[in-house]
């Protein structure tokens, strides 16, 4: 049951492509099933590329901080902290664009926001409890991206490679690599270190149970 009266805690998960962010916060997600929660993903906030032909998608640079709707992702974050439900947008990785369905998102005890560059905005950091990077070595993210988005998301070998060279690697190293200076957890591996995300349910229980005094 969700209490209006109460602020929602927001851990934001942050990390390299492949790095287990989804991963750890499906582990968050088990250790608070109890608890009404809600995950919203900086990547389904890229923005609208609609307008421009398949060839031209190809080419975005979807790793680059300019390729989000940070005020959209922002707007949606505080109405949700403000007790109102949002229409999420989907996104279609295999078309490179927002997909036409919305989903009706409502306000949860618990916001997770996931993705590789929500540490990189100072405005979504600020709505953050709990900032953790997921810290995984860049051979286990390329091979991890390599399978995924062959099964997943319509790519080939070639094209992984290809974009892990020229625009992942370059861009991690530029501009996700330095936000973990910002985290005030740091987990090696993602969701399998089950330590770190134990530690980090125990913190989310003090906030918790603070806000109900
Ligand atoms: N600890 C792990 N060991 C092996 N494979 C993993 C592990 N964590 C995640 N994966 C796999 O790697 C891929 C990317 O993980 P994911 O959590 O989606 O990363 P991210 O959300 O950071 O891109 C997924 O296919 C997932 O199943
Ligand atoms: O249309 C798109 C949108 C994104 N990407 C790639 O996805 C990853 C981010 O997703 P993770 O789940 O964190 O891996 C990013 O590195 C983009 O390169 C894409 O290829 N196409």
């Amino acid at each position: 049951m969700v209490e209006k009266n109460k602020k929602p805690i927001v851990i934001g998960v942050a990390g390299g492509s492949g790095s287990g962010k989804t991963s750890v916060t499906r582990s968050i997600c088990e250790k608070f099933a109890n608890k009404s929660i809600l995950v919203m993903e900086q990547d389904f906030y890229y923005k609208d590329q609609s307008h421009l032909p398949f060839e031209e998608r190809l080419n975005t640079n979807y790793d680059h901080p300019f390729a989000f709707d940070n005020d959209l992702l922002i707007a949606h974050l505080k109405q949700l902290m403000n007790h109102h439900p949002v229409e999420k947008p989907m996104y279609d990785f295999k078309r490179h664009t927002r997909s036409d369905e919305t989903m009706q998102v409502e306000p949860q005890d618990v916001i997770i926001v996931e993705g590789i560059l929500i540490l990189e905005d100072d405005r979504l950091m600020d709505l953050m409890d709990i900032k953790v990077f997921v810290d995984t070595d860049a051979d286990l993210r390329i091979i991890r991206r390599l399978l995924r988005d062959i099964n997943e998301r319509g790519r080939t070998i070639d094209s992984v490679i290809d974009q892990y060279l020229n625009v992942v690697r370059p861009m991690h190293l530029q501009f996700i690599e330095p936000t973990k200076r910002y985290a005030d957890i740091i987990i090696p591996e993602g969701g399998e270190n089950h330590v770190a995300i134990d530690l980090m349910a125990t913190k989310v229980e003090k906030i918790l149970s603070k806000t109900d005094e």
